[in-house]
Parts: C-alpha cells; sequence; structure tokens
C-alpha cells in the first residue's frame, strides 16, 4: 500500500519504520530527582495556631483558635515551609478578607516566586542527571497556582536556558494529584519519543489559597505547605552516566465516581478557594486496593502479601496514611518515607510526590535495600487517584 506525496508515492511501510524507530527501548525510568522549599519562613506546627492567628488578627476566636491547635496536633506534621512572612500578609490586608478582591496581588505574587522555586527544584535535578539542560526535549510543569498565559513554564524554560524546541505542557490545578498525573505522561512522552528526556516540574505555594482562618479553612492552613520538586524522566537506551532510580513500569488513573463535590479548588477574585470532605481519607481506604489492583494489570492482588513492595504514596493526611496501612495490612515503617515527609514540610500538594520518591531512593543501613517492586499513589480533586508500578533497579544493572 502507498501514499501520496508531492514527489510521487512513499511507502506506508518506510513511514510505518520510522514511527516504530520514535519509541525509546523498554519502560521509562527516573533519572534524577531535585526538591526545593522557601528559604524564609519555616513555622514550627506546635506554634502555627498562635503564629496564624496572631498573622491575621484573628486572636479574638478563641473557639476556632483551640479547633486549630486540636487539629495541628493530629496531623503528623512537626514543620512547614512558607513563601509568605508576617510581613507580606501585613502589606496585604485584602488577602485576609474574602469579600474584597486579591486575585491580582496574588498572581503578582506568584508570577516570579512559583518559577523561581521550581527553578530551584530543576536546578539540583538537572545537576544529579549529569547533562546540559539543553538535552531536555519536553517540560511538564503542574501547579494549583497557574491564571496566566504564557505560564511558569515557559519562565522555568527560560531561567534554564532550555531549547526553544523544547515540548512544553502545563497542568492546573490537579492538586495533590499534580505530581503523579505529570510523571505519567512523563512516561508517555519518554516511551514514544526515542531519545526524549523530559523534565517534570512540580511547585506549589499556598498564597494563592492562604486568608485568615474561618470554618472552611482550617483542616487546608493547618495542612499545607510550599514546596517544588523536579525529576528527569527519560527511557532506554540510556547515555554513560544516567543510572535509572525508579522505572516507570505501568500506570493508571482512576476517578471515583460521584465524588467530584468532595474535594475540589476554584479560582475566585479572592484567590484560589478549596474544599475538603472529611469523608476523603475513608473514600480513598475504601477504593485503593482496586486501584492498584488495575495498576498492577492482574484480576486479583499481584503478590500476597502488599508489604512485598515498597511505596511511594502522597501524605495527603495522617489519616490518609493511616487507612491505606489498615486496608493493605501493611507492617509498620512501610510509609516511612511517607510520613517522614508529612512530618518535615507537611502536604505540598503535588510536589509532595517528588519529596516521598527522593526520600526512599536514599540508601538506609536500618531497612536495608527497597524490594525490587513498589507503587506510587497519589490524590487529589475527582477524586482522582494516579497509581504507578515502579520498579528499582539494582546498582550494577545499568
Ligand atoms: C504564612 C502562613 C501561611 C499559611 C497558609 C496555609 C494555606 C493553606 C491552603 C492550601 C490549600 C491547598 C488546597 C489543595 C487542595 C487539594 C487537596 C488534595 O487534593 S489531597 C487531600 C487532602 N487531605 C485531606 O483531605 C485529609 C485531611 N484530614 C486530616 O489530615 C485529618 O482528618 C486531620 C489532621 C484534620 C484530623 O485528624 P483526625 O485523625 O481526623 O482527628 P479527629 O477525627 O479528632 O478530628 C479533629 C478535628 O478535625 C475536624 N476535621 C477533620 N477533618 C475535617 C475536614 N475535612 N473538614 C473540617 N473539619 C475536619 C474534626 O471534625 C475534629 O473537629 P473537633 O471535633 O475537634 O471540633
Amino acid at each position: 500500500m502507498t501514499k501520496a506525496n508531492g514527489n510521487g508515492a512513499v511507502p506506508v511501510r518506510e513511514s510505518q519504520r520510522r514511527s516504530m524507530q520514535q519509541h525509546a527501548q523498554g519502560p521509562a525510568a527516573m533519572l534524577a530527582i531535585g526538591t526545593a522549599n522557601p528559604t524564609g519562613v519555616v513555622i514550627p506546627q506546635d506554634h502555627f495556631a498562635d503564629d496564624i492567628f496572631r498573622m491575621t488578627k484573628t486572636d479574638h476566636l478563641t473557639q476556632l483558635k483551640e479547633k486549630m491547635k486540636r487539629i495541628c496536633q493530629k496531623t503528623g506534621i512537626e514543620k512547614r515551609y512558607f513563601h509568605l512572612n508576617e510581613e507580606s500578609v501585613g502589606a496585604n490586608p485584602e488577602f485576609l478578607d474574602r469579600e474584597l478582591p486579591s486575585l491580582d496581588a496574588r498572581i503578582d505574587m506568584v508570577a516570579t516566586a512559583v518559577p523561581k522555586l521550581a527553578h530551584s527544584a530543576a536546578t539540583k535535578a538537572i545537576a544529579e542527571w549529569g547533562r546540559p539542560a539543553t538535552d531536555i526535549t519536553h517540560l511538564v510543569f503542574s501547579t494549583y497556582s497557574a491564571c496566566q498565559a504564557p505560564s511558569f513554564d515557559l519562565q522555568l524554560a527560560t531561567l534554564l536556558g532550555l531549547r526553544p524546541t523544547v515540548s512544553r505542557t502545563i497542568l492546573s490545578l490537579h492538586g495533590c494529584y499534580g505530581g503523579g498525573r505529570a510523571l505519567h505522561l512523563a512516561k508517555q512522552l519518554a516511551e514514544n519519543n526515542h531519545g526524549a528526556r523530559v523534565l517534570v516540574a512540580c511547585a506549589e505555594l499556598t498564597l494563592v489559597c492562604f486568608g485568615a482562618p474561618d470554618g472552611s479553612n482550617l483542616v487546608g492552613t493547618a495542612l499545607f505547605g510550599d514546596g517544588a520538586g523536579a525529576v528527569i524522566v527519560g527511557a532506554g537506551p540510556f547515555s554513560e552516566g544516567e543510572r535509572p532510580l525508579f522505572e516507570m513500569v505501568s500506570a493508571t488513573q482512576t476517578t471515583i465516581p460521584r465524588t467530584e463535590h468532595v474535594l475540589g479548588m476554584q479560582v475566585s477574585r479572592a484567590g484560589v478557594d478549596f474544599h475538603l470532605g472529611i469523608q476523603v481519607p475513608t473514600l480513598i481506604g475504601q477504593n485503593i486496593k482496586q486501584c492498584l489492583i488495575d495498576a498492577f494489570g492482574t484480576d486479583d492482588a499481584p503478590c500476597s502479601d502488599w508489604n512485598d513492595l515498597f511505596w511511594a504514596v502522597h501524605p495527603g493526611g495522617r489519616p490518609i496514611l493511616d487507612n491505606i496501612d489498615t486496608v493493605l495490612k501493611l507492617e509498620p515503617g512501610k510509609l516511612a518515607a511517607s510520613r517522614h515527609v508529612l512530618r518535615e514540610y507537611g502536604n505540598m500538594s503535588g510536589a509532595t510526590i517528588v519529596f516521598v520518591l527522593d526520600e526512599l531512593r536514599r540508601p538506609r543501613k536500618e531497612t536495608g535495600l527497597l524490594p525490587e517492586w513498589g507503587a506510587m499513589l497519589a490524590f487529589g480533586p475527582g477524586i482522582t487517584i494516579e497509581a504507578m508500578v515502579l520498579r528499582a533497579p539494582r546498582l550494577d544493572e545499568y
């Protein structure tokens, strides 16, 4: 069979051959990881309630403050990093009144702060990768702060000096599954484009959501922090010096039916409003096993014991991790990387999963080598669950 072109007939077999060559060898892998947090403000969780009520001039709301203290004690968080500080909150009093427009001022602040934070994480990932930034062919950027075009993806590409031909995608408002979604897309891009090297960048600043504590935002205010993560993703053949940290074997996205109202974010003239339903941890616990079975592509559990795997779980909140432990009957310590990241940084939404992966790949005397097979999970509005089967190659494999 032939296909016409301007110069005559081109055999389809030839175009098929070319398209076959576009595919990479083997599954994509994460080749390097970088993380960053704002350097300005670190708030210990045990005096967060005092700090936030003072900063927002709401100390008179004593019952609300007591509830915030109760919530903070149950988060499993010890400290969080923030871009906003007392001075910038004082300079923007409209941030404290949801009736006043403040979106423009927030967009002005994130316009430089988000790419700067992403740049910091990406620079570390690129340095670890060891190849020049100009070898990056694709960029996938995820954030809940993007309200402009051109956006942070182009700013980051410029800051890093990427090629003008770099293929850019920005994911907006995917919330806590943004990092999982970006990695899932990067896997598909790397596997379908021979030689592709994809930079995944996730950067989250709570300042677009920040407001004075009220009856609706206590949990989010007690839980979320600022951070950025970056991962270089590519598939074989690997160049000298490239070493896969985690192979990205298969991935699925699942939406739990009829849960759209449970978890959500909405851009308003007063910033980004968010809603975290009290049933989120239970719903995730009830659905997680099936998502894993789907991701592993088997009719039943992929292994007799989920403890045979290593786990990279987005620490959306302490009870989410507790429910996963219970449902999967995990041994203590299986979710240690997730609990560590929650304790040290809080929930940094889409960027958090990169911190968990970074924590997992650190060699540990007490736990030894990771099991060969693992699972990555991230959750967010929808309720959407991103699941990915990972494989940790042995050091001498590549
Ligand atoms: C410079 C400073 C700047 C600061 C800026 C901060 C700004 C932050 C804004 C960032 C927003 C980003 C939004 C991103 C949205 C995407 C989220 C996701 O995708 S991923 C998913 C995100 N993750 C999640 O959705 C999980 C969040 N949940 C948790 O982590 C835990 O449930 C917990 C820590 C809140 C409580 O621990 P637990 O063991 O459950 O303890 P208990 O049962 O004893 O409850 C204690 C009290 O808490 C109450 N209460 C509980 N839940 C809720 C609720 N949803 N609703 C309301 N209230 C709630 C409960 O009723 C009780 O009240 P009381 O009886 O004392 O009066």
